[in-house]
C-alpha cells in the first residue's frame, strides 16, 4: 500500500533513495535528502504509524510513504540505493535480508546506524551473493545533524563513492570553507569503525567535560558561573560543540525544584555500546585508548548502585574543597581532551594499517570539523598535521600542539594532584596525565614486567644491548639462552 500524501499515482522508480526507518535519525535524513535534492524520497518503516506520522507532519516535503517492500523497491532510480537507519543487530539483518530479496543486482545498502563493524563486513559478504553492495556509514550529528547536516564516514570502494557522492554531498554539514563532511574514508568496513572511534571520542570528552565542572564546582563556583565559566572556554580553536552543549545544558534550571536541573539529574551513566567496542578494538589492536577506556568504565562504576552504597563516605553528598584555580582547571582539561583525540586517532591508524582500509586521518579530522558531536576548532589544524604527514606517529608530538601539550602538562598535574588530596575522583583527567607522563618517561617500568613473565611462563624477553628473545633458566643454574635471533 502507498501512502504518500504528494501523489495519488503509484510511484515507479523515481525516488533517487529510498529510507528504511523512519525515527529520530532516519525521519531527519529523509527530510534532509529531499529538501536537499529537491527529488522524490521513498520511505519506509515495520511501524507503518511513524511512516504516517512522519508524512502527516511534513507536507512540504516530497516523501513517498510505503508498507510495503516490493512496492517501496520499486518506486526506486536505478541505480536503486537505500538508506537504512534502523537500530544495529537484528534489524538491520531482517531489512537487509527482505532488501535482498527485492533489489537487482548492483543495488546499494547504506546502513546509517551504529553497526559493530565486525557485523559490517558479515553483512557486506551477505549482501555480495545477492550481487548487491552493503556499505557501512557512520552518521554523526544526532537528530539536528541528521536534519541539517551531519558528518558521514562512508567505507567501501571507490566506485561505491563516485556513484554516491551526489546524494550525501548536498545533506552533509559544510565545514567554515565550504567543504562537505563527507567522504569515502576507506574499504570495507572502515566507515563504521570511524563512527566507533569517534564515539569512544565522544565518550573521553563527554566525561573530561564532565570532570571539569565537577572540579569548577569543588573550587567554589555555582553551576551559573560554571556555565559561565565554560562559555569562556569555548572560544575559537578550542571551541567545540560538547563544551557548547555543556554551556547550554548547565544554564537549564530545573522545571520542578530550585536550582540547576543538573542537580536533580541521577549521577549513573549508561550507554549503547560504542565506547565499550572501542574499548575492546584498542585491546585487538594493541593500543592504549585508556582514557576512552576510563571514561567508559566511569558510566559502568556509576551505575553499580550497591557497590557504590556499601562505599558510601559518611560525609554524604558535602561538596569537597578543590584549591585549583579555574585556568588552571581549563588548562588541563584542554590538555587532556588533545591527548585522547590523539588515542582516537592511533586506533584508526593502527586498525587501518592490520586491515588494509587505507584510512586517510587528513581527511577524517576535515570531515569531524562540522556536523558530528566531537567537532571542534582545532580539528582543522590536525588535519593539516596529517595532510603534510600522512605516517605522522602522534599530532600531538608536531607543533602547534606539541607547545600546547608541553605548556598543559603542568596545570593537568597540579588538578590531578590537588583532586587527588580533596577525594575528587577523575579517572579521565588522571588516566590522561599519565598515558602523556608514560609517553614521556624514558624508562618504563615495563622492563621488570618482561622478566616476571619469563620467571613464572617462560614467556621470554628482549634486552636493550643485542637483538632477538631470551630466556633465563630459573629453576636451574639462571643462565640466559637466546630463543630467537
Ligand atoms: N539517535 C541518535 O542520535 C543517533 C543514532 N544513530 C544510530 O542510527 C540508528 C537508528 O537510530 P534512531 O533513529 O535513533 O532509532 P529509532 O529507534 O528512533 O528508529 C528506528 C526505526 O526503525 C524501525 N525499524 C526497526 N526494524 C526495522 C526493519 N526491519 N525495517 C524497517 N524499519 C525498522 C523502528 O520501528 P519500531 O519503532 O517499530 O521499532 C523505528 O521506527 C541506530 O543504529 C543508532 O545507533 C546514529 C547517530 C546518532
Ligand atoms: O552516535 C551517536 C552520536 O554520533 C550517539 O549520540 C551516541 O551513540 C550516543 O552513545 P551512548 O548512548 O552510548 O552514549
Amino acid at each position: 500500500m502507498i501512502t504518500s500524501r504528494s501523489t495519488t499515482e503509484p510511484t515507479i522508480m523515481e525516488c533517487p533513495i529510498g529510507v528504511v526507518g523512519t525515527g529520530v535519525m532516519g525521519a531527519s535524513l529523509a527530510r534532509n535528502l529531499e529538501r536537499n535534492l529537491k527529488q522524490p524520497i521513498a520511505i519506509f518503516d515495520l511501524n507503518q504509524e511513524k511512516v504516517d506520522v512522519l508524512l502527516a507532519q511534513h507536507p512540504e516535503a516530497d516523501l513517498r510513504g510505503f508498507s510495503e517492500v516490493g512496492e517501496f523497491v520499486g518506486s526506486l532510480k536505478h541505480p536503486q540505493v537505500v538508506l537504512l537507519m534502523v537500530p544495529a543487530g537484528k534489524p538491520v539483518e531482517a531489512a537487509l535480508a527482505s532488501l535482498c530479496a527485492e533489489l537487482e543486482p548492483g543495488a546499494m545498502v547504506i546502513d546509517g546506524g551504529n553497526t559493530h563493524y565486525i557485523e559490517t563486513e558479515k553483512h557486506i559478504a551477505y549482501a555480495a551473493q545477492h550481487g548487491i553492495k552493503f556499505i557501512g556509514m557512520g552518521v554523526s550529528g544526532g537528530e539536528q545533524g541528521a536534519l541539517w547536516g551531519p558528518s558521514l564516514m562512508l567505507g567501501g570502494d571507490p566506485s561505491v563513492w563516485e556513484a554516491l557522492k551526489p546524494l550525501l554531498e548536498p545533506i552533509a554539514a559544510k565545514a567554515e570553507d565550504g567543504q562537505p563532511c563527507v567522504t569515502l574514508v576507506g574499504s570495507g568496513a572502515s566507515g563504521h569503525f570511524t563512527k566507533m572511534v569517534h564515539n569512544g571520542i565522544e565518550y573521553a570528552d563527554i566525561e573530561l567535560i564532565s570532570e571539569a565542572y565537577t572540579l569548577l564546582r569543588s573550587a567554589g563556583l555555582t553551576t551559573k558561573e560554571v556555565a559561565t565559566e565554560l562559555s569562556s572556554w569555548n572560544q575559537g580553536k578550542n571551541r567545540s560543540f560538547l563544551l557548547e552543549s555543556a554551556v547550554e545544558v548547565l544554564s537549564v534550571k530545573d522545571p520542578t525544584h530550585e536550582g540547576s536541573l543538573v542537580d536533580h539529574i541521577l549521577d549513573q551513566a549508561k550507554g549503547k555500546g560504542t565506547g565499550a567496542w572501542t574499548v575492546m578494538a584498542g585491546a585487538d589492536y594493541g593500543v592504549a585508548v585508556s582514557i576512552i577506556g576510563a571514561s567508559t568504565f566511569v558510566r559502568s562504576a556509576s551505575s553499580a548502585v550497591r557497590e557504590r552504597e556499601a562505599w558510601l563516605h559518611p560525609e554524604g553528598e558535602q561538596t569537597p574543597r578543590l584549591n585549583v584555580s579555574p585556568t588552571t582547571i581549563r588548562d588541563a582539561y584542554f590538555t587532556a581532551r588533545l591527548i585522547a583525540y590523539q588515542q582516537g586517532m592511533s586506533l584508526l591508524a593502527a586498525a587501518s594499517a592490520e586491515n588494509n582500509w587505507g584510512i586517510n586521518l587528513a581527511d577524517i579530522s576535515r570531515i569531524w570539523r562540522a556536523g558530528c558531536i566531537i567537532r571542534a576548532g582545532f580539528l582543522g589544524d590536525i588535519s593539516a598535521i596529517y595532510e603534510n604527514d600522512p605516517e605522522s606517529a602522534s599530532f600531538t608530538a608536531t607543533e602547534p600542539f606539541r607547545g600546547q601539550v608541553i605548556a598543559g602538562m603542568h596545570s593537568l598535574r597540579q588538578t590531578v594532584a590537588g583532586a587527588s588530596l580533596a577525594a575528587i575522583p577523575i579517572p579521565a583527567l588522571a588516566t590522561s596525565l599519565n598515558h602523556q607522563t608514560l609517553l614521556e618517561t624514558p624508562r618504563l617500568s615495563t622492563a621488570l614486567v618482561q622478566l616476571l613473565r619469563d620467571y613464572f611462563g617462560a614467556h621470554t624477553f628482549e634486552r636493550t644491548d643485542a637483538a632477538g628473545s631470551f630466556h633465563i633458566v630459573w629453576e636451574d643454574d639462571r643462565q640466559q639462552i637466546q630463543t630467537s635471533s
